[in-house]
């Protein structure tokens, strides 16, 4: 069916699985390193087919699935012609650079604080060897609060807005209707909802209005998502106006919004208001969801695997004082075996596990041993080039210390294929703000606290509409006593 339509591939990611899509895309990689996925799409399998599409190299432009997505304005991950994007992404870049690690750090630490609070709140009694954990006691839903403290730091960042959505608890937003009327909607809730709704059926990009028109019409639920993605895109354009004020009134703003209303010199830059607003929901989305998810997946590791966190520990330990309740990025940021947990971890669940589709040049391009046509889609997800068994020895396994070997190829050849935040100029621009994050975060997290899953056997679950949402990490949580 795939080579006549592809429906079979909206069917294959709508329907109710125990595994996630790319799971099931990888096990029949296994078989068919070059897989027919749609009528002019061809997915890979080998991790050397990431580097061919997405590297520096690669004449590969964005495939028309992101013109699809743009849903009018126009961000850095839809922009396809590639000078437009070159000039956008320069507009920018300075403002992601690592040199404002400091700057980030410091509403990073505001929201630590208040997530040190709750977390506090919900702690429980040591948990004793042998013992079982009571459910009445799996009082932190780390899924929950990671949500909450990225989505509510990168707004600071990006916006300087403060949400207090930590403080709160929650991340409820009030919007107003068309009739004149507000709601409070839960912003994440929203976005996530928009992101189902497209991931079901935007694959057959032609006709994607016409399948959504319809299954508006036969789904209440679908109905319900499209509503949810209006209702987000809504307070995104809120957040982003109220921001556009405060620089009409004076307001000078060192955050991430700030090039997009004044270029280095003065001068006006040369971008839409829509556009603004795109950009704004491309960086609440891609820097809250990411992070969370990898943060999420990340401890969830951590607990599954004692000896990995007590190495952890022990680096941690040496690395901070007993007066350092929030750990200071100038002391963890050098931490190799907290980089290599955290790279680990998005191995094997990367945020953006999806395949990125892309467009080869006219004239075909050769990926991995293949050589395909011009104006084709190739792609290969992220979840099966960090599989590839080639490249990582017992890829299922969570082992951090394959990212510690020195001066050897292999470790050259692992970098090369590790795409969580894609590779070569369409790469993830927030890269270095999100490390500060997680490394604060979990740093932080593992030094101050002792974790318990529900039980020994008990798995983490992931739903995947693009990104790769982990359902809920409940655990139960007491306090170290650190000498
Ligand atoms: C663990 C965290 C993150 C992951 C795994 C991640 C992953 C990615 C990936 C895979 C892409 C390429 C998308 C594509 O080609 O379709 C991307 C692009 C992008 N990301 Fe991230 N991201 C993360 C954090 C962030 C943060 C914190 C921000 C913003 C503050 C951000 C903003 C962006 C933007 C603006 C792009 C488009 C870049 C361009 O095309 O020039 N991301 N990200």
């Amino acid at each position: 069916m795939s080579g006549i339509s592809y429906l079979g591939y909206c069917w294959e990611i709508a329907r109710s699985h125990k595994y996630i899509h790319s799971r099931r895309l990888h096990d029949a990689h296994g078989k068919h390193p070059v897989m027919r996925v749609g009528p002019d799409w061809l997915s890979f399998g080998k991790a050397q087919a990431a580097k061919d599409i997405y590297g520096y190299a690669s004449s590969c432009s964005k495939a028309a699935i992101y013109d699809a997505l743009s849903g009018g304005g126009r961000h850095l991950v839809n922009i396809s012609d590639k000078s437009k994007h070159s000039a956008r992404r320069r507009m920018v870049a300075a403002a992601y650079a690592p040199r404002h690690s400091e700057k980030w750090e410091m509403s990073i630490a505001e929201s630590m604080t208040h997530l040190l609070t709750q977390m506090d709140r919900r702690c429980t009694t040591p948990l004793e060897a042998g013992q079982d954990v009571d459910p009445n006691e799996l009082n932190f839903e780390a899924m929950h609060w990671s949500n909450l403290f990225t989505f509510e730091v990168i707004i600071k960042i990006g916006m300087s807005k403060d949400m207090r959505w930590v403080e709160m608890g929650n991340d409820l937003i009030e919007i107003t209707n068309a009739d004149g009327t507000t709601k409070k909607i839960s912003a994440v809730h929203c976005l996530h909802a928009g992101s189902r709704a497209a991931a079901v059926l935007v694959w057959d990009t032609e006709r994607f209005s016409l399948y959504q028109s319809i299954a508006k019409r036969l789904s209440k639920k679908y109905a319900e998502h499209l509503q949810q993605a209006a209702d987000w895109r809504k307070a995104v354009s809120n957040i982003t106006r109220e921001r556009m004020e405060r620089f009409k009134n004076g307001e000078v703003l060192d955050d991430l919004f700030q090039p997009m209303m004044t270029g280095r010199r003065g001068e006006e830059p040369d971008i839409r208001d829509q556009d603004r607003i795109a950009e704004a929901d491309q960086m609440i989305n891609g820097g809250g969801d990411g992070p969370a998810i990898s943060l999420c997946s990340t401890l969830y590791y951590l607990v599954k695997n004692p000896a990995t966190l007590t190495r952890l520990r022990e680096e941690i330990d040496n690395a901070l004082s007993p007066s350092d309740r929030i750990a200071p990025w100038s002391k963890v940021r050098n931490l190799e075996y907290l980089k290599a947990c955290i790279d680990e971890s998005m191995r094997l669940s990367p945020p953006v596990a999806t395949d990125l589709l892309r467009k080869t040049p006219p004239e075909g391009l050769k990926v991995d041993t293949e050589m395909v046509p011009g104006n084709t889609t190739v792609s290969i997800s992220a979840y099966s080039a960090h599989r590839d068994p080639d490249i990582f020895e017992d890829p299922e396994a969570f082992r951090p210390e394959r990212w510690l070997i020195r001066g050897e190829d292999k470790l050259k050849d692992m970098r090369a294929v590790f795409i969580p935040f894609s590779l070569g100029t369409r790469a993830c621009i927030g890269r270095n703000i999100t490390i500060v994050v997680q490394t604060v975060f979990l740093a932080t997290l593992v030094k101050r606290y002792e974790f318990a899953l529900p039980d020994l056997n008990w798995e983490l679950e992931f739903d995947e509409y693009f990104n790769l949402w982990p359902l809920k990490l409940p655990l139960k949580l007491w306090q170290r006593e650190v000498a």
